[in-house]
């Protein structure tokens, strides 16, 4: 039932660098596309080609409700965010554009606070 200390602290340290993470994501001012769910009642084709949406709310509440079991588990939504803005946005449009600098400042930043 109980980790020990060291699993404890290690837990700990991954909650802490999560937190930060999705906080520096919000904070970004290429964030906007990113914030909320897309409305896909008034997107056309978002619901049948993007099997699973994901934003940094949706990453919010999950993190708050400790849903994330992992580091990967946080890391794979953050990238489904990207993927998913890739697959509906061409690369060189407003939003693709941001999608590209989000997850580059992204890659950049979770490697200095965790490798
Ligand atoms: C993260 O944003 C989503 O990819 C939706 C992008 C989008 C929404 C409305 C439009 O008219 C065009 C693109």
């Amino acid at each position: 039932k109980h980790d020990s200390p060291v699993s404890c602290a290690k837990k700990a340290k991954t909650v802490k660098a999560q937190q930060i993470l999705l906080a520096e994501l919000e904070a970004h001012p290429a964030a906007w596309p990113f914030l909320s769910p897309v409305n896909q009642k008034s997107v056309p084709g978002y619901r049948k080609v993007i099997k699973k949406p994901m934003d940094f709310s949706t990453i919010r509440e999950k993190l708050t409700n400790n849903q994330y079991l992992s580091l990967e588990s946080f890391i794979m939504d953050v990238n489904l965010v990207f993927d998913n803005c890739e697959k509906f946005n061409e690369d060189h449009s407003e939003i693709g554009q941001a999608g590209h600098s989000m997850r580059r400042y992204f890659d950049k930043r979770w490697t200095e606070l965790l490798k």
